[in-house]
């Protein structure tokens, strides 16, 4: 198995700087998810660490090697794409065996390794078949079956489950991350979905326009985001944040362990933040105007607004609310975060 480590990694194209100097390391056997926005560097960064595009400084190591200049083939590097690259020509059984002959590995154990890849991704029954006789989930376990084959110690992914519908796409995520942990691969997975990164990953890499916004395991970016790009980015709905005028200090609402005292703002500087499912309906707390009610069965989202700030709060079960009805809204102290209005960071208030 193999580690991974990225040291001021950037990579222009033309004028315009997509990867801006980006530092990480990848623990041995660790998966670690590489989720940011459309157009944020993460596919640049994953083929910069295949090989498919050279940096335009820094360095690249795959455990002690310097990878930074060798050529894909030597890296010792599987890789899966959105696209899965099956050959449409070729069987399931040719498919799978692809990369391994074309590097003219020693042919001997090839059965058996098949046939140890096919039972591990139960494709022992379609090893005959073409991939346009196969579903979307079939076929994305033959692109599977062809990087695990090659018995790399390091596994790319860039968006490898985008084709498949939402049930599938479940069923695969739960595949993948049994298989990287049965296999002990170390793995770099490419997604813009914050639900596959907070339930796939050991450790996330938030990227926001060529840099790293935030590099934490997925518990720790819930719980303690760097910024309001990292707490909107994370969760469902994304966190509210809410301009505090400095009228609203002192203001007094109610949680569970006895009342909520805004802190002093010092002018408008700084926001408040809550996640929607720490928002209560209260007794005493602060007024707000249902503008919406959405029903999900488990739960019901209200969209209601303070003032003029829109807020959304989720909670259990269905209410007799409806639009237009006066609430009052709390939430415990614990769960509020305060964020710097200029620059977006968070801020520890005493
Ligand atoms: N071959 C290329 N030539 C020029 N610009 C490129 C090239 N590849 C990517 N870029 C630019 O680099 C930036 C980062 O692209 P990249 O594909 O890494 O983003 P991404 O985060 O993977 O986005 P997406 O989720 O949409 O795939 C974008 O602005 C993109 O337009």
């Amino acid at each position: 198995m193999a580690s991974i480590s990225l040291k001021g990694i950037t990579k222009n194209w033309g004028e315009a700087q997509a990867v801006k100097g980006i530092n990480f390391d990848v623990k041995s056997g660790d998966f670690t998810v590489l989720l940011g926005p459309s157009g944020c560097g993460k596919s640049t960064t994953l083929r910069l660490i295949a090989g498919l595009d050279t940096p335009s400084g820094g360095s690249i190591h795959i455990g002690e090697r310097d990878v930074t200049h060798l050529p894909p083939a030597q890296r010792k590097i599987a890789m899966v794409f959105q696209s899965y690259a099956l050959f449409p020509h070729l069987n399931v059984r040719d498919n799978i065996l692809f990369g391994v002959r074309v590097r003219k590995e020693p042919s001997k154990d090839f059965e058996s390794r098949l046939k140890r890849v096919a039972d591990i991704l139960g494709l022992s029954h379609l090893l005959d078949r073409r991939p346009g006789q196969l579903s979307g989930g079939q076929q994305q376990r033959v692109a599977l079956g062809r990087a695990i084959i090659a018995d790399a110690p390091v596994c790319l992914m860039d968006e490898p489950l985008s084709n498949l519908d939402a049930q599938l796409r479940q069923e695969m995520r739960r595949e993948i991350r049994a298989l990287q942990q049965q296999l002990n691969m170390t793995m770099i997975y490419v997604t813009h979905d914050q639900t596959e990164a907070m339930s796939m990953a050991d450790q996330v890499i938030l990227l926001r326009d060529g840099k790293i916004e935030q590099n934490a395991p997925p518990a720790e970016l819930y719980a303690q985001p760097a910024s309001v790009f990292a707490a909107r980015f994370i969760g469902t709905p994304p966190m509210n944040i809410l301009p505090l005028a400095a009228g609203d200090a002192g203001q007094i609402i109610e949680g569970s362990s006895g009342p909520v005292i805004l802190p002093r703002a010092d002018g408008d500087a700084w926001q408040l933040g809550i996640r929607p499912e720490h928002v209560r309906l209260a007794e005493r707390g602060i007024a707000a105007r249902v503008e919406s009610i959405e029903y999900f069965g488990a739960d019901t989202i209200i969209g209601a607004r303070i003032g003029n700030a829109p807020l959304l709060a989720r909670v259990p079960g269905q209410l007799s609310l409806k639009v237009g009805d006066q609430i009052q809204l709390g939430w415990d102290e614990a769960n509020q975060y305060f964020f710097d209005r200029q620059s977006g960071l968070r801020r520890h208030l005493a």
